[in-house]
């Protein structure tokens, strides 16, 4: 596997066991690969708080190849960026993604600014996953964007530069390719105005896209038809620095494992208010009946073990939810339906029928259409397995709450990949009382 993810392959157990305690949310994966990006596309910026783990470190390397460089303090609390000004240069090598569909997407419209061919690949995962409407709305600008393959999935070759101009592209595959417009566009001379072609899906990411922008001093705004950015606008945070704040959907975890197993309470703390839709799950707890309390000034969740039931919950918002809800639903009485989730079916894996035949190996009933994930909660207790993790972070994360309540130990294949959003996921596991071996 391509990248730099270098930890061997690790199964991991978990046995049945109570949490309980203080934990610390992890920087977002998301607010810190734009502001990685924005401080490429500016003269350069301090990142404070960032998330460092794998895919964000293929964020970074892609500002390298594009003339910036990344200076990361000891204790990665830190990023010194040194940007490209708006000009990307062409990259001296071809750009490993990994595993990351985030990077591949943002900088491959970085791609089209440069005076000449770039070459973008990644891991089996990301080499599946769809850059058509991506590559599409580069030709619609001028420029030129293949798949080496012909089948619209990387390795991609982007050549530029595009002035910008107007384009027309699907919003329910991935909102990944409206942010890599916006984040490029904000620097091309006439600006990009996108018209979409369908509803859009996974809304709140273009949000948190224009909320960091805003913060560099780049307006971009939402139209009638879908959005715009003007072009020649400069990349600049007030004061030459910007700060990440904490991991909503990296906290789905944590938040699962006190409404499912915390006897005391749980405490998460970095939980400040922000653009990000996977804040719901505060929201999908409440409604499931957990005890769970979000004081939003002081940023710090509280829940603890509360008896569950099953609910309709839509997650074309919300796609990163799917796993965690999916778990909730294993244990809650009665019946969880999880619509609008067909574009979860274009992440790391198939997570809707990754999440349908693991929960399905440890016990749970469970019904799997194209758009709708139905689990059939309280007919059996979860028991122990081994099941895969599908090298897929979010899969490997949710199974590990599950294993808290299954009867008997669960384990996990495929532990290792966490190291994409949540590196230190098994230690804060182990901190909360979950009882952990790696083997
Ligand atoms: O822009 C982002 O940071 C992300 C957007 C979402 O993807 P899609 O827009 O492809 O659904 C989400 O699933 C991914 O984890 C992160
Ligand atoms: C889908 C995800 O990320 P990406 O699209 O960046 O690979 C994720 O983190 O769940």
């Amino acid at each position: 596997m391509p990248g730099d993810c270098d930890d061997s392959p690790m199964n991991v157990e978990i046995a049945p066991s109570r949490v309980g305690g203080r934990v610390q949310a992890p920087p977002s994966k998301s607010y810190t690969h734009r502001a990685i990006l924005a401080a490429g596309y500016a003269d350069g910026a301090t990142v404070t708080d960032p998330l460092v783990s794998a895919d964000t470190r293929a964020t970074m390397r892609a500002v390298e190849a594009y003339g910036g460089s990344v200076d990361r303090s000891a204790d990665d609390s830190t990023l010194e960026i040194e940007g490209f000004d708006g000009h990307p240069e062409v990259p001296d090598d071809v750009i490993d993604c990994a595993n990351s569909g985030t990077t591949m997407r943002l900088v491959t419209a970085t791609g089209a600014l440069a005076d000449g061919i770039t070459v973008l690949t990644g891991d089996d995962s990301l080499r599946s996953r769809p850059q058509g409407p991506l590559l599409d709305a580069i030709e619609q600008l001028g420029g030129r964007a293949e798949s080496t393959r012909g089948n619209g999935q990387a390795p991609l070759v982007v050549e530029g530069p595009v002035d910008g101009g107007p384009v027309s592209i699907p919003g329910d595959v991935s909102s990944q390719y409206i942010t890599a417009l916006l984040m490029a566009g904000a620097v091309t001379d006439a600006g990009i105005e996108i018209n979409l072609e369908t509803e859009l899906k996974s809304a709140p990411y273009v949000q948190i896209t224009i909320e960091v922008l805003s913060a560099f001093g780049v307006d971009a705004v939402e139209t009638d038809a879908g959005f715009r950015v003007e072009g020649g606008q400069s990349y600049a945070p007030e004061g030459g620095e910007y700060a990440v704040p904490g991991d909503f959907s990296s906290m789905s975890y944590l938040l699962a494992a006190g409404a499912l197993a915390a006897d005391d309470e749980l405490e998460v703390r970095g939980a400040q208010p922000s653009a990000q839709g996977d804040a719901a799950i505060v929201d999908v707890l409440e409604r499931m009946g957990a005890d769970i309390d979000w004081n939003r000034d002081r940023g710090v969740i509280t829940t603890r073990r509360s008896s569950l039931s099953g609910i309709e919950v839509g997650v074309e918002d919300t796609p990163d939810l799917l796993p965690t809800i999916a778990v909730l639903g294993a244990v809650a009485d009665e019946t969880t339906t999880i619509t609008d989730c067909e574009h979860v079916r274009y992440k790391e894996t198939d997570r809707v029928s990754a999440m349908a035949e693991e929960l399905t190996a440890m016990g749970a009933s469970v019904d799997e259409e194209q758009d709708t994930l139905t689990i059939y909660g309280g007919e059996t207790d979860l028991q122990g397995a081994t099941v895969d993790g599908r090298a897929d972070h979010r899969i490997v994360m949710s199974l590990a709450v599950a294993g808290l309540v299954a009867d008997g130990p669960t384990t996990i294949a495929g532990g290792e990949h966490v190291d994409v959003s949540f590196p230190d996921f098994f230690d804060v596991f182990e901190r909360i009382g979950a009882t952990v071996t790696r083997e």
